[in-house]
């Protein structure tokens, strides 16, 4: 069973244009392709939302499916590569869409592996900020909304990959 609304789908599509606006700004000052990742399978509605509000023309799009959490509300410490990024990373500047930083687990090892691929630059825009959960020194760049000490659902986050689909976030009852 979910809980109650956190955080409405109105709140989250005007998070999604203000944050838009900033990396369109940001980025628009550097000489660098823009090439936002998306971290399947959570990112999904977040990439989606935030990808029509970049306006910048030298971006490309890509996806990598991870997985460290499997059927548990807690982090196994290991992060499977389920599907590698296809675009070449060399000299571009990657963004990193993600839906939750909880552990940085997950965005601290992406980091390392994306840059190692010889990206100019590595950032993160994160939908939702969990600090309580942290256990590495990894920081959102971008960060919607601070959340805490919850197991979120909702908005492309799942509980055994269920509960993705709602179009609000919610936490498990
Ligand atoms: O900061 P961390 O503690 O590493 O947690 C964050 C990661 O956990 C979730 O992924 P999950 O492994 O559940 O895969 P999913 O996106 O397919 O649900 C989420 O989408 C992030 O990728
Ligand atoms: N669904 C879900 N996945 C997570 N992965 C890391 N933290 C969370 C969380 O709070 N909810
Ligand atoms: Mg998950």
């Amino acid at each position: 069973m979910t809980g109650k609304v956190l955080i409405s789908q109105e709140q989250i599509q005007a998070k999604a244009d203000e944050i838009g606006k900033q990396i369109t700004e940001d980025y628009s000052k550097l000489d660098e392709p823009l090439l936002l990742v998306g971290i399947l399978r959570g990112s999904v509605p977040w990439m989606a939302d935030l990808m029509k509000r970049i306006d910048i023309e030298d971006m490309t799009i890509d996806f990598m499916a991870c997985s460290s959490y499997g059927a548990s509300t807690k982090t196994s410490g290991t992060v499977k590569i389920m599907k590698d990024i296809e675009e070449d990373v060399m000299g571009k500047n990657v963004l990193i869409v993600e839906d939750i930083i909880d552990s940085g687990i997950t965005l601290n090892y992406l980091k390392g592996y994306l840059k190692n691929r010889g990206a100019a630059s590595v950032k993160i825009c994160a939908l939702l900020d969990k600090p309580t959960g942290r256990q590495t020194d990894v920081q959102g760049d971008y960060v919607g909304f601070t959340v805490g000490d919850v197991f979120i659902v909702g908005y492309g986050l799942d509980y055994n990959q269920k509960y993705r689909q709602l179009p609000y976030i919610s936490c498990l009852d």
